[in-house]
């Protein structure tokens, strides 16, 4: 006879949950799998708000990848070790932990064997799939969190856990691609088109490994932020055609991290020959790629995902070192309920798509009421 439902799951869990794409996230009772073997479980102390977790929530990647309800998000999560399994070799009660956009994946294929698990056909994403023993996965916005040891990364005693949650997802999407395309030399000059979550980590990122960095928004009131904040060197204003103009050719890379359909013609342009367009931000539709700008140029446009946890760690071990955390706004969990994200969500129609701005501009109102909640979510401020 096969275990029950209770064995198999009988560590009691709170958290938010997505029951359909209206974009309200409600209390959630669940269960998680008992520590394995090779398990560890943590108290969840904060939790990342992606822009991905936006976009699954509402399923708006429905065609690629359509969102399963309940649904709690939430995969830049981090927690102190509560208990381990008997096999666990790499942490201990008491360690300073995080999980990121992955829990699992195949370990026999190509991918995997090259520390490529977020290329990993069979790999089990942190919430909304299905995990190998048949339970369906949950995100961070939970108080608890198990997941096998080999996804799970330790954060340094000199990395804030608050600042330090959004690089498990941000700063790894991030990072990867700088490296992967040897954007990371110094004295090379790389772009930043958006300025969000992943956006202000790239340019932190890259000034760290002693890039050049050029941030493009359609804001200009955000060059004080980049320029004085974040210490890029330059600003561009995407929609500022004589800005643009006087730019062309001059970036050996950009990192493209904007959420919505745009153009990607104007940043093309922008490449010096064999430059490489690396989008890491994922509409919902896809963009026009104009073909003979690129073959004028030997110029490449490519994607990237996560990261694999090898690296992970290293970007991690490297942020810690160079003092690199995310710009943050901390809240309650109660300010991820229904309507502060309907409403930022109502307002992402209206305004050039702010939405985690506008969240945290709703969410230092909150702090002070809620804070003896025990979890507590976080927005990447930009
Ligand atoms: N490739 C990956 O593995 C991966 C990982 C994490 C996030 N993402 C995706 O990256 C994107 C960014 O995530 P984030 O958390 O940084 O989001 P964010 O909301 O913090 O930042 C998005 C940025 O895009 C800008 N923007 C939005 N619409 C725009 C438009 N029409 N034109 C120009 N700029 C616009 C915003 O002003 C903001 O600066 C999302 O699509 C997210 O799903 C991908
Ligand atoms: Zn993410
Ligand atoms: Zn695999």
């Amino acid at each position: 006879m096969g275990e029950s439902t209770e064995q198999m799951l009988p560590k009691k869990a709170f958290g938010w949950a997505a029951r359909d794409s209206s974009g309200v996230l409600s209390s959630f009772t669940f269960c998680r799998r008992a520590t394995g073997e090779k398990d560890v479980t943590f108290k969840v102390l904060y939790c990342g708000i992606c822009h991905s977790d936006l976009h699954f929530i509402k399923n708006e990647w429905e065609k690629d990848w359509a969102s399963s309800y309940p649904l709690v998000p939430g995969h830049e999560i981090v927690g102190v070790v509560t208990e381990v399994g008997s096999k666990v070799e790499k942490f201990k009660v008491g360690d300073r932990v995080g999980v990121g956009c992955l829990v699992g994946s195949c370990h026999s294929c190509d991918n995997c064997a090259n520390n490529l698990e977020s290329y990993c056909p069979k790999m089990v994403v942190t919430y909304g799939s299905i995990y190998y023993d048949g339970t369906a996965t949950y995100g961070g916005y939970s108080d608890i969190m198990v997941a096998n040891e080999h996804f799970v990364v330790g954060i340094p005693d000199n990395l804030p856990l608050d600042g330090g949650a959004p690089l498990l997802c941000a700063g790894i999407t991030v990072y990867s691609p700088l490296r992967y395309f040897g954007l990371d030399k110094p004295g090379m000059h790389v772009g930043v088109v958006g300025l969000g979550g992943l956006g202000h980590l790239a340019v932190k990122f890259a000034k760290a490994m002693g890039v050049k960095v050029t941030v493009i928004s359609t804001s200009p009131n955000k060059k004080k932020e980049a320029i004085e904040h974040l210490g890029a060197d330059s600003f561009l204003v995407s929609r500022n055609q004589d800005e643009l103009q006087a730019a062309m050719g001059t970036l050996d890379g950009i990192i493209d991290t904007v959420s919505a359909s745009h153009p990607l013609l104007p940043l093309i342009g922008l490449l010096k020959t064999n430059g490489k367009l690396v989008l890491v931000g994922a509409p919902d539709k896809p963009p026009e790629l104009p073909i003979f700008p690129l073959l004028g140029g030997r110029k490449t446009v490519a994607g990237s995902a996560a990261g694999g946890m090898k690296e992970t760690q290293e970007m991690i071990n490297f942020a810690a070192k160079h003092n690199i955390t995310a710009d943050i706004e901390i809240s309650s969990q109660s300010a991820a309920t229904d309507d502060r994200l309907r409403k930022s969500d109502d307002q992402r129609q209206k305004s050039d798509q702010r939405l985690l701005k506008s969240m945290a501009e709703q969410r230092r109102l909150m702090i002070d009421e809620t804070e003896t909640e025990q979890l507590q979510l976080m927005i990447d401020e930009f």
